[in-house]
């Protein structure tokens, strides 16, 4: 069956698998120069910033009595950070971990049975890497494995690693996630899905879409946003999942997981999958480093909440370092609207002001984002008015 274009949004050149290239070293002075990157050291990380990272209690703001108080919290978390961690948010546990689980074991796969989820040519999904443009470019010290989750009928099921085999087929602890309307809605409508309605990939993904539908409810009223014109462009959203892959590298501090940027969506929700810590946020002219709280979501706005918002709310530039002895894995989880949404600032916040960025489709968006090298807000400039 043929996929929407939303899977033909770019490519990017063939570089070496970064896992096995690591693996490959036994002398700092051997990791290729293409990934030795000055600027990596070149701003000051903040050491003792990280208790101030919002805290966002997610069952507070569904609460009656508390969620007044917790989306105000929100509110300034979305403005002046950009960024924030999110607690008691609901995702069921054994969700959380069969699909960590699941990604550990097939990282530690031979890297030809992980090439059977390999990128197909003039594609981003699959396992690879991505936004290389030029064959000079320097590299980032990691592999990813990229996947749509929505909507459903783009789902690249082929792609989906099928070891270990819970990764994408049914797994019986899950099946608890899901309703009998829900099961019975999916087997109506997507048969031919039906082997992949409670995998763990499934499964985590739906948990997110469900944390990810609720936060942007209470950003639209945070917003002042009459509700449906924020849903209309969320509704039915798009999903995809990043799982990140950053072996060690003996010269941690030279090289970088993934450049600084800001994400091309709505709403990101990042799960760390093992301890290891990495991720860095821009604050000024420093790094600032994310401590995740155990069990917690990492949250950010991305660049199309900082256009709809006409800037009220901050896709704030952040990046991934890696450890000198340890492997680091997480999963960044992209919502967005759908390829065809017109994205451009809400009528209600621009008011009687200025909009400040050009209005584009999200498909138009995200050829522009997936034709360039990473760089922090570079593209968000370009779409300044
Ligand atoms: O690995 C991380 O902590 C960050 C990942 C990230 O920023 C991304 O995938 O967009
Ligand atoms: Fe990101």
């Amino acid at each position: 069956m043929a996929k929407p274009s939303f899977q033909r949004l770019g490519t990017s050149i063939d570089v070496p698998n970064v896992q096995a290239l690591a693996a490959s070293i036994a002398n700092p002075a051997h990791v290729p120069p293409r990934y030795v990157r000055p600027e990596a050291k070149a701003d000051p990380v903040v050491s003792d910033g990280d208790s101030e990272l919002p805290v966002i209690d997610f069952s507070r703001l569904l609460h009656r009595r508390f969620c007044r108080e917790e989306s105000a919290k929100l509110h300034h978390a979305c403005a002046d950070w950009g960024f924030f961690q999110l607690i008691n948010h609901g995702v069921p546990d054994q969700a959380m971990e069969k699909m960590k689980a699941d990604i550990v074991e097939f990282f530690k796969l031979p890297l030809e049975e992980k090439k059977a989820s390999a990128q197909l040519p003039n594609s981003l999904e699959g396992y690879g890497q991505a936004f290389v443009v030029s064959d000079d470019q320097e590299l980032d010290w990691a592999d990813m494995l990229s996947l749509v989750t929505r909507p459903l009928q783009s789902r690249n099921i082929d792609l989906w690693p099928a070891q270990p085999l819970t990764f994408r087929f049914v797994s019986t602890t899950c099946a608890v996630s899901y309703s009998a309307v829900q099961l019975r809605t999916y087997v109506r409508r997507h048969l031919l899905l039906l082997h992949a309605v409670r995998d763990s990939l499934s499964c985590y993904a739906m948990e997110l879409k469900n944390v990810a539908g609720t936060l942007l409810e209470v950003m639209a009223k945070n917003l002042g946003v009459a509700s449906e014109e924020f849903s209309t462009i969320f509704q039915d959203l798009t999903q995809a999942v990043r799982i990140n892959y950053y072996p060690p590298c003996p010269r941690a501090d030279d090289v970088l997981g993934l450049s600084p940027h800001a994400d091309g969506t709505g709403l990101t929700l990042l799960l760390q999958v093992n301890d290891v810590e990495g991720l860095q946020i821009r604050k000024g002219g420093s790094w600032f480093p994310v401590k995740p709280l155990p069990g917690a979501l990492v949250a950010n706005i991305g660049d199309i909440i900082e256009i709809l918002s006409n800037g009220v709310y901050k896709s704030v530039e952040h990046r991934a370092i890696v450890n000198a002895m340890d492997e680091r894995l997480s999963i960044a989880t992209f919502h967005g609207p759908k390829e065809y949404s017109m994205v451009s600032p809400l009528a209600e916040i621009v008011k009687g002001c200025k909009p400040k960025y050009m209005s584009m489709s999200y498909g138009e968006f995200l050829k522009a984002y997936f034709s360039a090298r990473l760089e922090g807000k570079r593209l968000m400039e370009n779409l300044k008015l």
